[in-house]
C-alpha cells in the first residue's frame, strides 16, 4: 500500500530505459535469422537459408552452459560488466583523438536494473556499442580456440566449478546464457545510424532485426536477460545489489543499481487532497527526526523511493595508499584483471613514481608460468595495462624486456600524451623512463621475497628462474643483480636446489679463487661424475648446473664477486692451496709415469692430444677432460639433441669438437699402476685392446658419446669370450625356421577387403589444412 515514487538524481541519468519485452522481440519485423558460427573470420556468419551446420563444439558449449547448474552461475554479471567495461574503454580511446565520439552522450557509466514483473535483468552501458554488422559478427561467431580449451578444463573439471573461468577463453558473453533463456542485445554505434536487436534463445541460432523504438539509447548496448525459472533469484534486490558490488569493485567507471529504499515523507497539516504528488514534501529526517516524530505523528508516511545507487565509489586500487591496502585487496585485483578467479599470485609490488616522469604501477608475479613464455617470447606479451590519467589506452606494449614479460599488472602515467597513437606511445621517453624504473622495483621486489620468505622463493624460482637466467645473459645492466638471485643445486644439499652465490662464496675454502661446477642432465647423473671426486673428498663445494641455459649463463657471465666460475670437466684444476711442495711430488710423479703418458697418447691419439696426472680423481683409473675452449660432454650431447643444423653453428661446433680432450690418469689407481709397471715391449695387442675398452668406459662416465659403439660392443665381446674361455672365431650356429606363406583363404580374404570401400581412407583436406596452420 506504499507509495511509490521515482527520484531522479541526475537529469542526464534518467528511470531505466526499460529492456526489450518477450512480446516485442516476437514482433520483430524484417528479422534476419543466422547461425552461431566458429573462428573468427569475418565472412563466417551465414543466413538459416544456408545449410551450414552448427560446430558441435559450439554445440556442446551451449548445451553445457543452458543445462549448467553451477553454483557459479551469477558470474554471468560479472562478464557482461566486464564487457561493458571494455566497451566504455574503446569509446573513451576514441574521444581522446575525436571528442565529437561522445556527442551523443557524454556521460560514460553502467546501469543495471532489474524488474520482477517482467522477470528480466537489464545491463545497459554507454560504450562503443555495436553496428549491425559488429551484432553479428562479435556475438555470432564464437572463438573456436577458446571453446575447445574452455570445453575441456570443464569437462575433465569432474564436477569442479571450472565455468568460473569463461572469461579467460574468449567466450565470457554466452555466460548469459547460464541463468536466462532468452536474450536480447539492443546497441546504438557512431558507425550505424540505427539502433539493432540480436536475439538468441541459445539454440544454435539467433536473429538480428532494426530496432523497432527507434534509437532509445545515443549511443551504447543495453542487454536484457529473460531469466530461467530458477534463475528468479538474480531479481532479488539485496542479493543483486552483493553480486554487482562484488563485481564492480576494479571498474573504473560508476556502475550505477536501480535500487529502492524506504523514506519518509510527511504530510502538510492543511493538505486536502490526498496522493496528490504536488503535496507531498519530501524530507530527509536525519537530524530532527525526534522532534518531528514527537510534534506529528501521524503525519508521517513511509514510501518506497527508487533511484540510482551508484555502487562503486572506490579509486582505482592503483591509486590509493599502499599502506591502506589489504593483501585481500590486491588478490581480488590481481584475479579481476587477469580474468583468473581462484588464481593468487606469488607476490606484487605497489610503485609510486615521483620526480620527472609520475606514475603508479602495481605489478604482480603469476602464480605459475605460462608453459609457453620461452616459445612466445618473440610475440607480444598482453600482460600490461597502460592507463593515461586513469585512461585505458592499451595492453599491446612492451613495458618489460623480454625475460621480465611473465609478470602481469597495471601502469598509470601522468606524463604521457593522451591523443598519440599507440605506436608514438611505445617509444616515449617518459615510457622508457617507467620501464626502466620498473625493471628495478621487480627486481628489489625479488629480492625481497627472497629475504621474507625463502619458501615462496623457492616456488617462484622454480617457475621463473630459467627466465632470470636469461635476464643475466642479456641484460648487462642489471646482471649482478640478477645473478645474486640466481639459486643452484650444488653438493652442499644436492636434495634442495637452493644455493645462491653468495652462499656458495660464503662457504669457500681457504684460498680458493673459483667457483666450481659441473653441468649434467640430472643431479643424479653429476654426482656419478669422476670429476667430482677429488673435489668432495677435499670438501670442496660444487654447483650442478642442470639446466640447459646454465652453459650459456656461464659464457656470459664468467664471474661473480671477484670470483671465476671453473668447470670441473674442463682444463687444468687449480683448487688455489697448491704450493711449492706439490710441485716437486708432481715432478717427481711426472717421471714415473712419463712412459705409460707417451704409450697412451700414442695408442689414443685419435680421441685425445694429451695425458696427464690426474688432481681430480681419487677412485676412477682415468677421466676425459674437454680443453677450455673444447667442449664438454654435456655440451656435446646437448648440441646434438639442439640438432645445430645453422651453417655458422655448425662451424663454431666442429672447432669446438675439434679440440681434442685430455685424459687424465690416477697414478694411485691399480689399474694404472699396473700399467705404468709394465715395459714398452709388454704393451701387446690385447693390452691395447683393454685400454680402448677402459678409455669408452672413461668417456660415457665422462659424459660423450661413444664415436664407435660397434667397435665397442665387438672389444668388450671379445674380452668376455677371454675371461669365460670361450674360441674367440667360433660364430654363432643360425639355425631359424622361416615364417609361413599365406593361406588361400586369406589371400581370397584381403582380396575381397581391397574391392570393399571400407578400405579407402579418405583424406579430409580440412583438417590437414588445420594442422599445418
Ligand atoms: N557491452 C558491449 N558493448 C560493445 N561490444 C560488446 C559488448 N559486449 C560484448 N561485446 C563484443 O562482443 C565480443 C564478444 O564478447 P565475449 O565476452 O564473448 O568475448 P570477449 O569479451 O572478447 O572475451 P572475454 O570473454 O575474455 O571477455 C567482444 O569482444 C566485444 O567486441
Amino acid at each position: 500500500e506504499q507509495n511509490t515514487q521515482q527520484i531522479v538524481l541526475e537529469s542526464d541519468h534518467n528511470a531505466p530505459v526499460p529492456g526489450m519485452t518477450a512480446e516485442q522481440v516476437e514482433q520483430l519485423e524484417d528479422t534476419e535469422k543466422f547461425t552461431f558460427q566458429a573462428g573468427s573470420s569475418s565472412s563466417s556468419s551465414s543466413s538459416s537459408s544456408s545449410s551450414t551446420k552448427i560446430d558441435t563444439e559450439i554445440s556442446r558449449l551451449m548445451s553445457l552452459i543452458i543445462n549448467s547448474l553451477y553454483k557459479t552461475r551469477e558470474i554471468f554479471l560479472r562478464e557482461l560488466i566486464s564487457n561493458a567495461s571494455d566497451a566504455l574503454d574503446k569509446i573513451r580511446f576514441m574521444a581522446l583523438t575525436d571528442p565529437s565520439a561522445l556527442s551523443q552522450n557524454s556521460k560514460l557509466s553502467i546501469s543495471i536494473a532489474a524488474d520482477p514483473e517482467s522477470n528480466t535483468i537489464t545491463i545497459t552501458d554507454t560504450g562503443v556499442g555495436m553496428t549491425r554488422e559488429q551484432l553479428k559478427q562479435n556475438l555470432g561467431t564464437i572463438a573456436k580456440s577458446g571453446t575447445s580449451e574452455f570445453l575441456s578444463k570443464v569437462e575433465n573439471s569432474k564436477g569442479g566449478d571450472d565455468v568460473n573461468q569463461i572469461g579467460q577463453f574468449g567466450v565470457g558473453f554466452y555466460s548469459v546464457f547460464l541463468v536466462a533463456d532468452k536474450v536480447t542485445v539492443a546497441s546504438k554505434s557512431n558507425d550505424d545510424d540505427d539502433q539493432y536487436v540480436w536475439s538468441s534463445q541459445a539454440v544454435d541460432d539467433f536473429v538480428i532485426a532494426k530496432d523497432p523504438r527507434g534509437n532509445t539509447l545515443g549511443r551504447g548496448t543495453q542487454i536484457t536477460l529473460h531469466l530461467k525459472e530458477d534463475a528468479k533469484e538474480f531479481l532479488d534486490e539485496k542479493a543483486l545489489r552483493d553480486l554487482v558490488t562484488k563485481y564492480s569493485e576494479f571498474i573504473n567507471f560508476p556502475i550505477y543499481l536501480w535500487s529502492s529504499r524506504e523514506e519518509e515523507i510527511i504530510k502538510e497539516k492543511e493538505t486536502g487532497e490526498d496522493g496528490d504528488e504536488d503535496d507531498i514534501v519530501e524530507e530527509n529526517l536525519e537530524d530532527d527526526e525526534e522532534d518531528k516524530k514527537e510534534e506529528d505523528k501521524e503525519q508521517v508516511e513511509k514510501v518506497t523511493v527508487f533511484d540510482w545507487e551508484r555502487i562503486n565509489t572506490q579509486k582505482p586500487l592503483w591509486m590509493r595508499y599502499a599502506k591502506e591496502i589489504e593483501d585481500e585487496e590486491y588478490i581480488e585485483f590481481y584475479r579481476a584483471m587477469t580474468k583468473e578467479p581462484s588464481s593468487t599470485p606469488l607476490s606484487w609490488t605497489h610503485v609510486k613514481g615521483e620526480g620527472d616522469t609520475e606514475y603508479r604501477s602495481i605489478m604482480y608475479i603469476p602464480p605459475k608460468v605460462d608453459p609457453n613464455f620461452f616459445q612466445n617470447l618473440a610475440e607480444k606479451a598482453h600482460n600490461v595495462r597502460l592507463f593515461v590519467k586513469r585512461v585505458f589506452i592499451t595492453d599491446e606494449f612492451e613495458l618489460f624486456p623480454k625475460w621480465l614479460s611473465f609478470l602481469k599488472g597495471i601502469v598509470d602515467a601522468d606524463d604521457l600524451p593522451l591523443n598519440v597513437s599507440r605506436e608514438t606511445l611505445q617509444q616515449h621517453r617518459a615510457l622508457r623512463t617507467i620501464s626502466k624504473h620498473l625493471v628495478k622495483k621487480a627486481l628489489d621486489m625479488f629480492q625481497q621475497l627472497a629475504k621474507d620468505d625463502e619458501e615462496k622463493y623457492g616456488q617462484f624460482f622454480k617457475e621463473y628462474g630459467s627466465a632470470l637466467k636469461y635476464g643475466a645473459i642479456e641484460s648487462n645492466t642489471h646482471r649482478k643483480k640478477i645473478a645474486g638471485l640466481l639459486r643452484f643445486s650444488s653438493s652442499y644439499d644436492p636434495t634442495s636446489p637452493g644455493v645462491s652465490l653468495d652462499s656458495y662464496i660464503s662457504r669457500m675454502k681457504g684460498s680458493q679463487s673459483s667457483i666450481f661446477f659441473l653441468s649434467g642432465m640430472s643431479v643424479e647423473e653429476i654426482e656419478q661424475s669422476p670429476f667430482l671426486e677429488r673435489l668432495l673428498a677435499r670438501g670442496y663445494e660444487v654447483l650442478y648446473l642442470t639446466e640447459p641455459i646454465d652453459e650459456m649463463l656461464i659464457q656470459n657471465m664468467p664471474g661473480y664477486n671477484g670470483k671465476l666460475f671453473a668447470n670441473v670437466a674442463k682444463g687444468d684444476l687449480k683448487f688455489g692451496d697448491e704450493d711449492q711442495e706439490d710441485a716437486l711430488d708432481q715432478q717427481q710423479l711426472d717421471e714415473e709415469y712419463e712412459s705409460l703418458q707417451t704409450w697412451l697418447k700414442t695408442t689414443l691419439a685419435a680421441e685425445i692430444d694429451k695425458v696427464t696426472l690426474s688432481k681430480r680423481l681419487t677412485t676412477s683409473p682415468m677421466a676425459i677432460v674437454a680443453a677450455d675452449y673444447g667442449l664438454t660432454g654435456h655440451m656435446e650431447r646437448l648440441m646434438a639433441a639442439q640438432g645445430q643444423n645453422n651453417k655458422d653453428n655448425d662451424m663454431m661446433m666442429n672447432f669446438m669438437k675439434m679440440q681434442k680432450k685430455t685424459l687424465e690418469i690416477n697414478p694411485k689407481h691399480p689399474i694404472i699402476k699396473s700399467l705404468a709397471g709394465r715395459s714398452i715391449d709388454e704393451m701387446d695387442e690385447d693390452t691395447k685392446e683393454l685400454v680402448m675398452v677402459l678409455y669408452e668406459t672413461t668417456a660415457i662416465r665422462s659424459g660423450y658419446p661413444l664415436s664407435d659403439l660397434n667397435g665397442f660392443t665387438k672389444r668388450v665381446e671379445t674380452i668376455i669370450r677371454k675371461g669365460v674361455g670361450a674360441s674367440l672365431d667360433e660364430e654363432v650356429e643360425v639355425d631359424v625356421e622361416e615364417a609361413p606363406e599365406k593361406s588361400e583363404e586369406e589371400k581370397k580374404a584381403d582380396e575381397a577387403y581391397l574391392k570393399s570401400d571400407d578400405s579407402i581412407v579418405e583424406e579430409d583436406e580440412d583438417s590437414h589444412l588445420h594442422d599445418e596452420l
